[in-house]
């Protein structure tokens, strides 16, 4: 039985991955982690776990935690993993962190975008990328995982094997992404009450959105050299869901044929990317639910483009499905274990 810990198991992230750990038979919720609910009772706070869990919440403790827990998901705002992290607890225990803490390598990188200083940048060295489809083996012995971004995961899994392949200029990427409302946390903020969202779409973090250098560094690693993007995020009034549209131009001219064989030789053994068949576009309600990413492509021979598309759930592959993704890499489980879901419809 692998015992676990959710620090931020009252947010959208960690109430996801109760929901998705409560389904396994080898996994023990052992911690129910708030800031703001400590000693009321996790069903009180998530209706949905009436009579499937008993439990109250716990504190942010995490030293005490990892005492006791063989894996602790931190899914917490950001710099709160950064602040109390140590040895002493990655001695004992694995830590995934679903937020943006360890996920940039370069410390000043980090500081700049996320406005704040890093607590411990030691350990950003170690900490692994937990973007399996790429990092797979480096996650399997990891102590510490680097959980992705939302948009970084549908982005990077969309456009990857094209800039790999060196089928598209990585200087001209250009990514118009879209996101539900659940992306942005359950904590009330003005710009996403109902009559914000509802009935509307809008820009936000025009220029200056904080996973503009994630998505760069990665593309870099498949680049093999410095990748500069435009990404401009949009929130659409959806609970769950992200689509990004991407434009790249093309290094030579290419058949639909070599594109696809393309994303075929990153993908055709992955079981949570879907390429998928000819002209048929990537929808967030055909992954709602799920753990996988649908990804495709459209060659525009007019403008010497290609279009890139990836549709996932943020909250699932996004977030806790992707955290329990890599948590089955580093104990040797098979990697879909509990993510076998079948996407919601309608
Ligand atoms: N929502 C999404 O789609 C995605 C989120 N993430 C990342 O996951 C993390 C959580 O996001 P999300 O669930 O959306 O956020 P929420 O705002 O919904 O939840 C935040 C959680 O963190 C807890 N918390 C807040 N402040 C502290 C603190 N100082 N100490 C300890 N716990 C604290 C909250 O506790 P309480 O409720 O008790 O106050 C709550 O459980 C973030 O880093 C986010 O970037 C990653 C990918 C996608
Ligand atoms: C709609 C919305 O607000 N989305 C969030 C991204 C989701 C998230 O929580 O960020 P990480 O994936 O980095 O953890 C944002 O734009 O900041």
């Amino acid at each position: 039985m692998i015992k676990a810990g959710i620090i931020g198991s009252t947010g959208y992230a960690g109430g996801e991955l109760a929901r998705l750990l409560l389904q396994r038979d080898d996994i023990e919720i052992l911690w129910y982690g708030s800031k703001s609910y400590v000693d009321q009772k996790y069903a009180s706070i998530y209706q949905n776990m009436f009579q499937i869990v008993d439990d109250s919440c716990h504190d942010d403790n995490v030293e005490a935690l990892a005492e006791i827990a063989d894996v602790i998901f931190t899914a917490t705002p950001q710099g709160f993993c950064a602040s109390l992290m140590n040895e002493k607890i990655l001695s004992k225990t694995k830590v995934i962190d679903l937020s943006a803490d360890y996920r940039i390598k370069d410390v000043a990188v980090y500081e700049e975008w996320y406005k704040m200083e890093h607590k411990t940048p030691q350990f950003i060295k170690e900490a692994v990328y937990g973007l399996p489809e790429i990092n797979r083996e480096k996650i399997k012995n990891a102590r510490l995982i680097a959980n992705p971004g939302c948009y970084p995961t549908c982005s990077t899994l969309s456009i990857y094997p094209l800039v790999k392949e060196g089928l598209i200029d990585p200087g001209t990427i250009i990514i118009d992404a879209k996101s539900g409302t659940s992306g942005a946390g359950r904590g009330a903020k003005g710009d996403n009450l109902y009559c914000e969202v509802n009935e509307n779409i809008k820009a936000y973090g025009v220029g200056v959105h904080r996973h503009t250098p994630e998505i760069e560094e990665q593309l870099s690693y498949g680049a093999g050299r410095s990748v500069t993007i435009s990404f401009t995020p949009h929130l659409v009034p959806m609970n769950r869901g992200i689509l990004i549209t991407a434009y790249g131009t093309l290094t030579k001219s290419v058949s639909y044929e070599e594109v696809k064989a393309a994303y075929d030789k990153y993908y055709a053994k992955e079981y949570f990317v879907r390429v998928l068949e000819k002209d048929v576009v990537p929808q967030t309600k055909w992954v709602e639910g799920s753990n996988f990413v649908d990804v495709n492509f459209k060659i525009d021979p007019r403008t010497n483009r290609v279009i890139m598309m990836g549709a996932m759930d943020n909250l699932v592959k996004g977030a806790a499905g992707q955290a329990v993704q890599n948590m089955n890499i580093m104990f040797g489980l098979p990697e879909n274990k509990g993510l076998r879901l079948i996407p919601m419809f309608p």
